[in-house]
C-alpha cells in the first residue's frame, strides 16, 4: 500500500495530545515573515525578492489563485498513490526541491542540510551550480537520495565541462540547464542594499572550488575574493548562447537533460527538436523578467506544444498543496518549490526543510482526495474553473 502523505496530519494531532505543537507554521505562506524576523532583511530580501516592482512574482500567485478547484464527490479516494514517473524514475510524489543558490545565507549547514531533508523524504534534490557548498560534499550528504544537477551554462567551455564531469562522478543523474538567467535580472531589493550574496560564501562555494574556474583567476580566491566574485559574475552565464549550442551539452551529458525556464510554446518545440527530455515551465519565481507572463498562464500552451515528446515540470509560486493540484491539472507532471524550503532551512535547518516537504505533500494528498482523485496523474482542466481577472 502506498504511503499516505496526509498521515502527517494525524501525527501532528497525536503529538498535540502530549502537549507539543509543530515548531514551524503549517501555513507555509507565513515562513517569509518569520525568516525575516530571524535573519534580517539582507538575506531574506535576496530570497524573497524578484525583478522590478515584483509584478511577475505577483502575477504567478494571481494566476494560481484565479484558478479554483471544483471538487468531485463519491469517487472512492480511500487508497491513494502519489507516485509519478519523472525522467525514468519513480518519485514518491510529484515534487522536487528547486535549485536555489548560496543557501549559506539562510543556514550554516546550507545545501547539505536541504539535500539531506530531500533524501530523508524521498524527494529529488536539484543542486544549484551556484551552491555555497562543493557538489561532492552535497552528494556525500545524500546517501542514495535522488540528485539532479542544475547547470548555469558558463561562458568558459572548460568550466562547463569540468562541472559536467564532476556532477557525473558525484552521482547526479539528470541535468537541469537554466536558460532564463543569461544575465541577472534587475532586482531593486538587492540593488538598494547593494547586497550580492556571493562574497558570503566565497571560501566554500561550488564555483570557487572548481579547478577550471580557479585556473581563470589571476590570484587565489583567498587573496582577492572580490576579484573572484567579479570573475564569477562575468562568466557564470553566457548571453551569447543560441539553440545550436545545446549540442555541446547533449554530447557531454549521458543522462536526461531538462531545460529550465521555458515559457513560449515555440521554445518547447525547439527543445523537443534539440532532443532534450523535458522542460521546466518557470519564470524563475519572478526574479528575471518583470512584467512577464505568469508561469501558470504559460503552462497549458507549453504542455500542448510538448505533446508526449517532453516531460513538463512547473515552478514559480507554488506555496500550498492546492497549488500543486492546480499545476498538475494544467498539465505539469510534477512541480518544483523554491523559496518555501529556503525559509524552512533558515528557520530550522534540515528539520525545517522536512517540515516544508511534509506540509506541502500532506496538503496536496488531502486536496487530491477531497477533490475526488486518488492519483496525481488524473486531475485535468476539467477540475478547474477560472475566475474573471
Ligand atoms: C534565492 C534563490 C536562488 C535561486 N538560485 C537559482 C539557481 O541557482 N539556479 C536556478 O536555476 N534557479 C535558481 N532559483 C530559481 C528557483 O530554482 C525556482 O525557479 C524558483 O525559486 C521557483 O519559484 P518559487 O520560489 O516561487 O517556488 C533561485 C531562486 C531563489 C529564490
Ligand atoms: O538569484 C537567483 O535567482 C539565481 O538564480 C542565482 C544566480 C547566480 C548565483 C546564484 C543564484
Amino acid at each position: 500500500m502506498a504511503k499516505h502523505w496526509a498521515d502527517f496530519q494525524y501525527e501532528i494531532y497525536l503529538q498535540g495530545m502530549t502537549g507539543s505543537v509543530p515548531r514551524l507554521p503549517t501555513d507555509l505562506t507565513r515562513l517569509e515573515e518569520l525568516t525575516e524576523q530571524r535573519l534580517g532583511q539582507g538575506p531574506v530580501g535576496y530570497v524573497a525578492g524578484s525583478a522590478g516592482s515584483g509584478s511577475t512574482a505577483a502575477a504567478n500567485r494571481a494566476a494560481l489563485d484565479r484558478r479554483r478547484i471544483v471538487p468531485r464527490m463519491l469517487r472512492d479516494v480511500e487508497q491513494r498513490d502519489l507516485s509519478v514517473e519523472v525522467l525514468g524514475r519513480s518519485l514518491p510524489a510529484p515534487l522536487a526541491l528547486a535549485p536555489v543558490g548560496v543557501l549559506s545565507i539562510m543556514h550554516p549547514e546550507a545545501e547539505p542540510a536541504a539535500a539531506r531533508a530531500a533524501a530523508a523524504q524521498g524527494v529529488p534534490y536539484i543542486l544549484s551550480s551556484a551552491s555555497s557548498t562543493p557538489m561532492e560534499e552535497v552528494a556525500g550528504a545524500m546517501g542514495d537520495g535522488e540528485r539532479w544537477f542544475q547547470l548555469y551554462w558558463a561562458k568558459d567551455r572548460e568550466v562547463t565541462a569540468s562541472f559536467l564531469a564532476r556532477a557525473k562522478a558525484a552521482g547526479f543523474t539528470a541535468l537541469f540547464v537554466t536558460l532564463d538567467t543569461p544575465l541577472l535580472g534587475w532586482r531593486p531589493r538587492d540593488l538598494d542594499r547593494a547586497y550580492l550574496p556571493f562574497l558570503h560564501c566565497v571560501g566554500t562555494a561550488n564555483y570557487f572550488s572548481d579547478p577550471a574556474f580557479r585556473a581563470g583567476l589571476a590570484k587565489p580566491v583567498q587573496e582577492d575574493p572580490q576579484a573572484a566574485v567579479r570573475h564569477f559574475v562575468g562568466m557564470f552565464a553566457d548571453p551569447a548562447k543560441t539553440w545550436p549550442d545545446l549540442a555541446f551539452l547533449r554530447e557531454n551529458w549521458d543522462g536526461p537533460i531538462v531545460l529550465k525556464g521555458v515559457l513560449h510554446p515555440d521554445d518547447a518545440r525547439r527543445a523537443a527538436e534539440a532532443g532534450v527530455d523535458g522542460v521546466v515551465v518557470s519564470n524563475h519565481g519572478g526574479r528575471q523578467v518583470a512584467g512577464s507572463v505568469a508561469a501558470a498562464d504559460a503552462l497549458p500552451r507549453v504542455v500542448e506544444a510538448a505533446g508526449d515528446r517532453l516531460t513538463v515540470l512547473f515552478d514559480s509560486g507554488i506555496r500550498t498543496g492546492d497549488d500543486i493540484f492546480k499545476a498538475l491539472a494544467l498539465g505539469a507532471r510534477a512541480v518544483l518549490v523554491g523559496r518555501p524550503y529556503a525559509y524552512g532551512l533558515g528557520l530550522d535547518g534540515q528539520a525545517g526543510v522536512e517540515h516544508v516537504i511534509r506540509c506541502l505533500l500532506a496538503e496536496f494528498d488531502l486536496t487530491l482526495a477531497l477533490s475526488g482523485h486518488s492519483r496525481p496523474t488524473t486531475p485535468s482542466a476539467d477540475d478547474l474553473t477560472e475566475e474573471a481577472r
